[in-house]
């Protein structure tokens, strides 16, 4: 059996985010990768220098060509840019009937660049998150999205059941940008609370950790993981892309993307 799963994103010309991430990941859970590029960044370790949004024609038939083809198992969306992309994207997730779909809400690029504009989050909150089987949020995102102050670990059980009543099936909230020595990331069920404490790591090179993990939930739940199982094999690669680091480029470097596949030998 080939497991396939397809990326709706954006490209980040440096590898570390966005499309490059994502096809990098599937690839190393040995998961066929296929794209539909949503906006093209010129973009380093240094930051974003310039972001040009596709026509949404192209966007369109990206999309239709994959799935008519090649239907997907798992579908991830990540930098979507703009309502007018949320809408297409929302109308061929129904159009095709979709599964699996996993929704990274990609606000801001670590160096404070815009990915996604103001006024499309009410878009991705009322179109695309009742489509969505899982949601990734960092704690930011989930403070957009909820409009909640996110301080402690229960007001990010707060956060995490507020994104559940917009119709998303589970809640998978991030926990690099909280304080502390010790990282928590969240999954919610709506029954259920799940936590995965990891050490924090001490390093500059974080860049494309959120669309890295979030692309490991998508490639286990192509292969048909649970969502339990999907969450604990992203988190082991994640923490072993940001443990084993490359170290290049002269800013915030791009996570290791082998060094999973590495550890399994
Ligand atoms: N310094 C770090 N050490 C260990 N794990 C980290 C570190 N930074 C982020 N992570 C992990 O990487 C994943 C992405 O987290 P986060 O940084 O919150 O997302 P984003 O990149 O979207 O801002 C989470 O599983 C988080 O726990
Ligand atoms: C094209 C593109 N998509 C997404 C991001 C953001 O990725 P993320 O994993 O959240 O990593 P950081 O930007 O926080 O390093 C991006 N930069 N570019």
């Amino acid at each position: 059996m080939v497991y396939k799963a397809l990326t709706i994103a954006g490209s980040d010309s440096g590898g570390g985010a966005g499309i490059q991430a994502d096809l990098k990941t599937f690839q190393e859970l040995e998961v066929f990768g296929m794209s539909a590029i949503t906006a093209v960044t010129a973009q380093n370790t240094l930051g974003v220098q310039g972001v040009y949004p596709l026509p949404l024609e192209a966007v369109a038939q990206q999309i239709d060509s994959v799935v008519v083809d090649l239907r997907p198992h798992a579908v991830k969306t990540g930098m979507l840019f703009s309502s007018s992309i949320i809408h297409l994207v929302a109308s061929k997730i129904k159009e095709h009937q979709l599964q699996n779909i996993v929704v990274d809400p990609v606000m801001i690029a670590k160096g404070g660049a815009p990915l996604l504009q103001k006024e499309a989050i009410a878009s991705l909150k009322s179109e695309l998150l009742p489509l969505a089987d899982v949601i990734t949020p960092n704690i930011p995102e989930a403070e957009v999205l909820t409009g909640m102050e996110i301080r402690t670990i229960d007001d990010r059980k707060e956060a995490a059941k507020a994104l559940h009543q917009l119709g998303v099936n589970y809640v998978v909230m991030k926990g690099g940008h909280g304080d502390g020595e010790q990282l928590v990331d969240l999954l919610y069920d709506g029954v259920r609370f799940y936590e995965w404490v990891s050490p924090r790591i001490e390093t500059k090179h974080t860049h494309g950790t959120g669309c890295t993990f979030a692309a490991a939930i998508t490639a286990q739940l192509a292969k048909g993981k649970t969502i339990y199982e999907a969450v604990d094999t992203a988190k082991q690669f994640i923490q072993a892309a940001i443990e084993d680091e490359l170290g290049i480029g002269q800013g915030h470097g791009p996570t290791n993307h082998w060094a999973f596949r590495r550890r399994q030998r």
